[in-house]
């Protein structure tokens, strides 16, 4: 008789291997062709991106890059290896493996890498709080294509997601109140959520839910007044309508009404990386300065802070 043997596999996004044009490149090329994230047809799609998005986005967003790169690298990779670190630590015996759906190391070898140490029972932990099939669907597709090789399957368990989780909520209202004794309580607290085009709502995708969930779900833990916090999304990418209200319009606007003083935090974002660190750390920073706001601050991922870690042992362990 075969014993089970658990394994645990974390996936988050990837990331560039350096921040040059270059690496860009690859590491956009290999994730926008994805047709779970861009879904127009391929043979419109292949020139666009190939001719225009590729050359001119790639320069541009390497300069980015270099401006939130570690000393031990890409910001998403430092965070997910101490993760994964911190999450293997706690669960002596049970190999734990980082994947990333786009570029290094992809999914390939660290699923393989659980397999030769004889699991049996694989769990999926895909590292995006709120559903989404541009992330977590491509995940799943991610595994069932390294899969497809192997002739012996392990069971599996794929974790859909965990908007509203408790340990989620409680990591995340212990860092919020953490920042209000920093810095005092702010006029307002936005949570800034990645956007999707509003297009894969309507065709199903409940990500938009799964951020009102988490929202609604902090809001009652935190017992703040529902006019104390705002939902809004950023990092818009093409021409079709996203997800409203759009964070960097509505922070270009909130010092008109008065509102001076905003903390501001990701909840979406399971590691800090390219678009929480410079996009809303630093380029949205200085919308709402520029228009006449006069406190921002930015409040971290979770990271590897230890609450965050009890969040992924539970999330894991309650399928062991
Ligand atoms: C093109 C469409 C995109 C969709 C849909 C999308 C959804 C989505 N993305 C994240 C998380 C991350 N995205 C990150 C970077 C990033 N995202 C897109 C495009 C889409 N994302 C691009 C083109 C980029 C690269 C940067 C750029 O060129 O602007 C990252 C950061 C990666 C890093 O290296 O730091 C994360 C994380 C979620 C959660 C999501 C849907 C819910
Ligand atoms: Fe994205
Ligand atoms: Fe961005």
């Amino acid at each position: 008789m075969t014993q089970t043997k658990f394994g645990v596999l974390l996936v988050n996004l990837g990331t560039p291997e350096a921040p040059t044009p270059q690496a860009v490149k690859k590491y956009l090329a290999e994730f926008l062709s994805d047709i779970r994230v861009v879904d127009t047809p391929r043979l419109l799609w292949w020139p666009i991106l190939n001719f225009v998005i590729l050359p001119l986005r790639s320069p541009r967003v390497s300069k980015l890059y270099k401006a939130v790169w570690m000393e031990e690298g890409s910001p998403l990779m430092v965070y997910s290896r101490r993760q994964q670190k911190a999450l293997a630590e706690r669960l002596p015996g049970t190999p734990v493996e980082l994947a990333m759906s786009y570029g290094k190391p992809g999914m390939k070898e660290p699923i393989e890498k659980l397999l030769a140490q004889g699991v049996t029972k694989m769990v999926v932990l895909p590292l995006y709080p709120q559903y989404s099939c541009s992330t977590s669907a491509a995940v799943f597709d991610g595994v069932a294509r390294v899969l497809k090789f192997q002739r012996r399957l392990p069971s599996l368990s794929f974790i859909r997601d965990y908007a509203t989780h408790p340990a989620y909520i409680s990591a995340l209202k212990a860092s919020i109140e953490r920042s209000f004794a920093q810095h005092g309580e702010p006029d307002r607290l936005v949570l800034s959520f990645h956007g999707i085009p509003k297009r894969f709502v309507a065709e199903g995708d409940d990500y938009e839910q799964r951020c009102r969930d988490t929202a609604q779900a902090l809001t009652d833990a935190l017992q703040l007044p529902s006019g104390k916090i705002m939902l809004t999304f950023q990092s818009r990418f093409g021409r079709e309508p996203w997800l409203t209200p759009y964070t960097d319009e509505t922070l270009k606007g909130l010092p008109a009404q008065g509102v001076k003083h905003i903390q501001i935090l990701c909840p979406g974002f399971a590691a800090d990386c390219l678009e929480t660190l410079e996009e809303i750390k630093g380029e949205n920073r200085e919308i709402f300065i520029h228009a006449g706001g006069e406190r921002f601050e930015y409040i971290d991922a979770l990271n590897d802070q230890p609450e965050h870690i009890d969040l992924l042992q539970q999330l894991v362990t309650q399928h062991f």
